[in-house]
């Protein structure tokens, strides 16, 4: 048997789930153990009104079982928007797994993963997020069929759908600010050159943008730069460069007081979750003349190649959805000016019209 995760090293003052700051009429949280393998998780059902709850699980070394609590209550409540409003017959959940995905994760403790999660019939269907793997999921796949982006039963890695959506509402932001979507004359700042912002800044290149690259792992700028013949910026510049594009496709919270005030593009989209420090940016963002497309529009097209996909990698229902994301991001551009309102909010707006079945 191996080394059961460690107990937790600090204890939090306990909050009642109802009374958490974070807690939004979710549907179901549970807490589940394996005292053999020292499995500690959260699953959080946020929404199944238009289906099962689709969510990734994530496993991290959270530094107590409140900040785990906190981050299945916030995920799983993304996860009702995006897929919301990505048009998908799916609900929002979420999972995470207490402990350090490099050193304590084993196949016993991913099956008893899996047998938790088929413990709720198929309200919650899992899938990969930050330290978990397909190979992961094939293992939990052993346990419960609700269960996806399994090796039998994936398109494999959901970020060239997610660089795909991007790139295409990137186009859509164009078009809806300067009335054409040609990049052959336009300037795009790609901050964040991991595995979806590497992919977006080749599609940028092949459609003819003029590129500046932005990464704190000098490797990946120094590809872009040799590869696309971009123009390497300063990685915490990147916000201020003068750009007709800014794509955040790195870490969230990077549109702040701070950055906001200093931003050198007119439009902002990219990838990275959580971009707005705090709701009231949208606003400022709209006040300050910036288009915004909301991070969970845009990025949505890794989560829909896990919701979409077929046996065999028929890929064609996911991309077909992935490219109505810049349909989705006009109605939201249009929307937001002609109600004054920040496109995030419209963003939202919309997702719970079709939640409430309007
Ligand atoms: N992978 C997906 O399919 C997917 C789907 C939806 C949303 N997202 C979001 O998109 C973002 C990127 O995802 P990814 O899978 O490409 O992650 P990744 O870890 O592969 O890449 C992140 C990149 O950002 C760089 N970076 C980190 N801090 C930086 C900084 N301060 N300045 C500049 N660069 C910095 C890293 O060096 C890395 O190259 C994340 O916010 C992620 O949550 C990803």
């Amino acid at each position: 048997m191996n080394a059961p995760l460690s107990r937790r090293p600090t204890q939090s003052a306990p909050v009642s789930l109802f009374d958490h700051p974070d807690f939004d009429s979710h549907e179901q949280v549970m807490h589940g153990f394996d005292a053999a393998t020292g499995l500690r998780t959260v699953i959080a059902i946020h929404d199944t009104r238009l289906g099962p709850a689709l969510g990734g699980c994530r496993m991290w070394a959270y530094a107590n079982d409140a900040e785990a609590e906190t981050d299945a209550l916030r995920l799983s409540r993304g996860m009702t928007y995006k897929n919301a409003l990505a048009g998908l017959d799916l609900g929002g959940g979420k999972a995470v797994i207490i402990g350090d995905a490099r050193t304590q994760k084993t196949p016993e403790l991913l099956r008893a993963f899996g047998r938790h999660v088929d413990r709720l019939g198929g309200r919650y269907i899992t899938a990969e997020d930050v330290g978990m793997t397909c190979a992961d999921m094939d293992i939990i796949a052993t346990q419960t069929a609700h269960v996806r982006g399994t090796s039998a039963n994936g398109l494999g890695d959901p970020s060239p759908y997610t660089a795909l959506g991007v790139f295409t509402g990137i186009k859509a932001a164009l078009a809806h600010r300067f009335g054409s979507d040609d990049l052959t004359a336009r300037t795009v700042c790609v901050q964040g050159l991991g595995h979806v912002g590497m992919m977006v800044a080749r599609n940028l290149h092949e459609a003819g943008a003029k590129l500046l690259v932005a990464d704190i792992h000098t490797p990946s700028v120094e590809k872009a730069v040799s590869e696309f013949s971009a123009t390497a910026v300063a990685a915490d510049r990147a916000h201020a460069a003068v750009a007709d594009v800014f794509a955040p496709c790195a870490l969230g919270a990077g549109l702040n007081d701070a950055t906001i005030p200093e931003l050198g593009a007119p439009i902002v989209a990219g990838a990275a979750n959580n971009q707005l420090a705090e709701a009231r940016h949208g606003t400022m963002l709209r006040e300050r003349g910036v288009l915004y497309a909301p991070d969970y529009a845009i990025n949505a097209g890794g989560a829909i190649s896990i919701a979409l996909a077929r046996p065999g990698g028929d890929d064609s229902a996911a991309r077909d959805k992935t490219l109505a994301i810049g349909t989705t991001l006009l109605d939201i551009f249009q929307r937001a000016d002609a109600l004054d309102l920040s496109t995030q909010e419209v963003a939202d707006q919309i997702a719970r019209e079709r939640l409430d079945g309007r």
